[in-house]
């Protein structure tokens, strides 16, 4: 007789396998533990003392980054508040602790259908194929095991691969980040760190750092509030300041800004990990983001901070309130406006024209937000240069908003748009088609983020319009989705006569003659790298006007000959490093003729432009294996 001792859950299973295994002749007796060991009955109601053969607590020895890098004590969202504070997390996860039990089920998700089989909708409408969120995947797991070799890629592969870790790319993953989070890269800021920002600084494991860009997630791309979902735009942007301006990946630095979110989706969605409540606003979120400003300021006050996608009620104050006290800009409001009359004399070097060619330019602009303003000023400025006044700059512009055409007419709108309102009210919200039928314009911009609103019968009465003059047509919407028109769209409208340039990339187009169409693409990654560069090696302190302007004036001059004769009007992004490093110089000889530059750089302004350019060249990061060097605990570099 065998005598088997086994918990209720197990016996019959164990059972039936003595027996099939064991001769007929031994009998098998099956005593539950439970019979043999009953549970201690509780006393008095006090449940008994069961003592645990578990741990409670692990001991550690790591903080920081470091733990999160562990996979054996790594919790990644689900760390708890309380060892968020113990262990110096706070800052390096999203705000909201999650559950293990969540991780498993968005794990599960992803497990049965993975996150890069885009629907076929989205393939359409998005221009983000499922091989390119594969890609992003890959090129996203190397960063995180190997940035010298990531970047060393990135750096041989620049044209491939900007349209994977950048637009549009990134805004798919921006749309997905909640599901697509694996490892934390950035600092994430809460309305509910308010008072402990400044120490959260110190949770940042590099010592140095010499970019931060920002963004509270309220106007990603064209695709809205995102949330905390938008950190994905600042690691792109920031993945090109390595790339195209030689910042080092070690010294740049990601944020998100938590002021909650207006996306009632994201807000309801388990697995969303920001502060699921409706975004914060007035008085409170200024105080948030000078909490923000001052603690990274004081921590690293040589940074350049870029602000980056924040919607139009905060982006141009933001900008107005910090931009003479310290080395920040904004990257859509000034960035854009940059690349985009950069875009124009280019294309009017297409067109054999020479610069003072832009004041007799008739301009049309779909989009009166932070960037469509942006780049209206802008040029203006630019027509002011080539001898307009304002007012005759500004009568040159016809600009749309959602309401459509705007003029004096309207009952309220900002001061950065009323100078560019039309005169004439009685044309107040005409169509867009009216207008171009109209006003015959020769550039028609586009910049609202709503899709495709330069239709067939907008393109082709843009083309009738202009029969002396190849019309000038930039969408600079982003990402695919967004933009005004397709390249193929924009050059059947006008018989191949477009110069064309659009915000997300658009594959060259064959026109019914067997002739091939490169477009351009009209992105402010051509600005932000080497202005920040400019600004940040001169120790500029500010980023004016003067030294965007020279970033404009710099860029078509970088376009080859052969280039423009292919209708071309930016320079091919496989040059991005000298572009950027041209970029940097002429930024940093504005500055100097401004008596900005400090430090070497003002050194360098004393011998000229060459020993500028050589400089900054020498100072960008090269991704190559240094020597490393173990320096023990205690001893001071
Ligand atoms: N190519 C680039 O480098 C670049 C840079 C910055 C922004 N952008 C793109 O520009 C777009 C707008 O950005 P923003 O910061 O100005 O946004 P915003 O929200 O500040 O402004 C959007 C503007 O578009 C208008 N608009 C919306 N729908 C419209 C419609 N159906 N018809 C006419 N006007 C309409 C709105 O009234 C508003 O004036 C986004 O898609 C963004 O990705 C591109
Ligand atoms: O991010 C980009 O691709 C350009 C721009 O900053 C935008 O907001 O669309
Ligand atoms: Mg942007």
């Amino acid at each position: 007789m065998l005598c088997v001792k086994l918990g209720r859950q197990l016996s019959h299973p164990v059972l039936a396998l003595l027996q099939s295994q064991l001769p007929q002749s031994v009998g098998v007796r099956l005593i539950h533990l439970d019979d043999a060991d009953p549970e201690p009955q509780s006393a008095g109601g006090i449940p008994p003392y069961v003592p645990s053969l578990q741990p409670p607590a692990y001991v550690i020895r790591k903080t920081g980054f470091d733990l999160l890098k562990d996979p054996w004590c790594n919790k990644g969202s689900a760390f708890p508040k309380s060892e968020r504070d113990r262990l110096g997390l706070r800052g390096l996860l999203p705000p909201r602790s999650l559950t293990l039990e969540l991780q498993a089920t968005r794990f599960m998700e992803d497990y049965y259908h993975p996150r890069h089989l885009i629907p076929p909708e989205d393939v359409k409408s998005g221009g983000v194929t499922p091989e390119m969120a594969r890609r992003w995947k890959v090129l996203q797991e190397l960063q995180d095991r190997n940035e010298t070799l990531f970047y060393r890629v990135l750096f041989d592969h620049f044209t491939e691969m900007a349209p994977i870790i950048y637009t549009p790319t990134v805004g798919w993953v921006c749309v997905n980040f909640h599901k697509l989070y694996r490892r934390p890269r950035g600092m994430y800021f809460s309305a509910e760190d308010r008072g402990d920002m400044a120490a959260m600084m110190y949770n940042w494991p590099q010592p140095d750092v010499q970019a931060i860009v920002v963004t509270d997630g309220s106007r990603i791309l064209g695709l809205g509030d995102l949330g905390i979902n938008g950190l994905g735009i600042p690691i792109g942007k920031l993945d090109l300041y390595c790339a195209a301006a030689g910042f080092s990946p070690s010294k740049v630095l990601p944020v998100i800004i938590d002021v909650g979110t207006n996306n009632e989706a994201l807000r309801a969605d388990r697995h969303y990990a920001g502060l699921r409540i409706p975004r914060v606003t007035g008085p409170e979120y200024f105080e948030i983001l000078d909490e923000f400003v001052t603690a990274a300021m004081a921590r690293w006050p040589n940074a350049v901070l870029q602000f980056e996608d924040f919607s139009i009620e905060h982006a141009g104050p933001l900008l107005k309130r910090y931009r003479k006290h310290h080395l920040v800009f904004n990257d859509d409001i000034q960035g854009t406006a940059a690349t985009a009359l950069a875009g124009l004399y280019g294309a009017l070097r297409v067109l054999n024209l020479p610069a003072a060619a832009l004041k007799e330019q008739r301009i049309v602009c779909v989009g009166a937000g932070s960037a469509g303003m942006g780049v209206v000023r802008m040029i203006a400025a630019g027509m002011q240069k080539q001898g307009l006044s304002f007012e005759q700059a500004a009568s040159r512009f016809w600009v749309l908003d959602y309401n459509g055409l705007i003029t004096g007419g309207r009952s309220s709108m900002t001061e950065y748009v009323r100078p560019f309102a039309r005169r004439d009210a009685s044309h107040e919200g005409e169509s867009l088609l009216s207008v171009v039928k109209r006003v015959k314009p020769t550039i028609l911009l586009g910049l609202a983020g709503a899709g495709r609103l330069f239709t067939e019968e907008v393109l082709t009465a843009m083309n009738e319009g202009c029969p002396q003059q190849q019309p000038i047509i930039f969408p600079m919407s982003n990402p695919t989705s967004r933009m005004e028109c397709t390249a193929e769209e924009a050059m059947r409208c006008t018989g191949g006569r477009a110069i064309y340039a659009s915000g997300s990339p658009q594959p060259p187009v064959e026109l019914p003659d067997g002739r091939t169409v490169a477009v351009s693409q009209a992105n402010n990654m051509y600005i932000f790298p080497g202005v920040a560069l400019g600004a940040f090696l001169g120790q500029t302190r500010i980023i004016t006007d003067a030294m965007l302007m020279a970033a404009a004036e710099e860029l078509p001059k970088l376009v080859p000959k052969e280039d423009l004769e292919k209708g071309l009007v930016y320079p091919r992004l496989g040059a991005i490093r000298d572009i950027s490093a041209s970029i940097a110089t002429a930024v940093a000889l504005a500055a100097g003729e401004e008596g900005r530059l400090r430090g070497r750089m003002r050194d360098k302004f004393a011998q000229g432009p060459d020993a500028m350019r050589s400089f900054i060249s020498k100072s960008m990061f090269y991704p190559d294996y240094k020597a490393l060097v173990h320096l023990p605990s205690g001893i001071n570099e």
